[in-house]
């Protein structure tokens, strides 16, 4: 299904990612885990090429997603809609519209200007915002919405585009542990209801472990885990951030109860 085979990325001597190869074979839940610096990020901006691989390829059902371009490249991208820290919302606009807007790639430059969309479209957003218990906000301004609902926004944007692959880069970082469990929830939702595979970079290990199938773990552009959540133990994670023995999970959880029950100085993983 998506195979990734020797992908690198260099910033002049930097090597943000380094060789990387992974093969999934079916939809799934991926969480990649790492330290700060650790070239995910990076990752998935060359999955849905936003950044282009300095060498190395992506290969999704059997086509080269590094060598598209133009139309094929925009088709790919809206393939695979990509979720941020900071929700990329358009602040002033109201939510629909900024729901809408995941159908941009496949509208024309008119029909864009002037803000014009079908009903069909409208309906099948606030449906998506329905389904992401949203739907009351829907005339709001996307600034007046708290984080939690706005990144549920975004979520109902990248749905909009009826992707297969959903790619959250930190989707929870700026998030509350009450509304990082929401927002997790909803991205696991989109996977098991719609069977879109999602990967997910991940800050904290509680949350690899719980949501996802697959877990990547990530060191200086490399791949150094790959493997269930059961095979993620303390050990495993105190490599994957070369961390030494102070290394608390409980410090990058974000769980309620693991917050205070954490009585370590908290070491910072990401
Ligand atoms: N546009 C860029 N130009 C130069 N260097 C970059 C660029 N983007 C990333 N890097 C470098 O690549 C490396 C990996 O960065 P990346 O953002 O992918 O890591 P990350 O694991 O996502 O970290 P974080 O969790 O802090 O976002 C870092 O050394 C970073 O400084």
């Amino acid at each position: 299904m998506l195979k990734i085979d020797k992908l690198t990325k260099a910033f002049g001597a930097n090597k943000a990612v380094d060789s990387v190869s992974l093969d999934f074979d079916r939809p799934m839940m991926i969480g990649i885990i790492g330290a700060s610096g650790a070239g995910k990020s990076t990752l998935l901006r060359m999955l849905n090429r936003l950044e282009n691989a300095t060498s190395g390829s992506i290969t999704f059902d059997g086509r080269d997603v590094t060598a598209l371009h133009g139309a094929d490249k925009r088709r790919w991208q809206r393939d695979c809609a990509m979720i941020f820290q900071q929700f990329n919302l358009v602040p002033r606009m109201d939510v629909v519209s900024n729901v809408l807007h995941g159908t941009l790639n496949r509208r024309s430059t008119l029909a864009t200007m002037f803000n014009l969309y079908p009903s069909e479209d409208i309906h099948r957003a606030i449906d998506i915002l329905d389904r992401l218990g949203i739907a009351g906000h829907a005339a709001k301004r996307a600034e007046a919405l708290s984080g939690g609902q706005q990144q549920r926004v975004a979520i109902a944007r990248a749905i909009m585009q009826d992707p297969q692959i959903v790619l959250a880069d930190e989707p929870i970082a700026s998030l509350d542990p009450m509304n990082a469990q929401i927002v997790m929830d909803d991205l696991r939702r989109i996977h098991d209801e719609d069977g879109r595979m999602v990967i997910a970079n991940l800050h904290t290990l509680d949350t690899a472990r719980r949501y996802c199938d697959r877990v990547v773990g990530m060191r200086a552009g490399r791949v150094v885990f790959d493997g269930t959540p059961e095979q993620l133990t303390t050990g495993v994670a105190r490599d994957i951030y070369g961390a030494d023995a102070s290394f608390s999970e409980a410090a990058t959880s974000t769980s309620i109860d693991a917050l205070n029950a954490a009585t370590s100085t908290p070491v910072p993983v990401a």
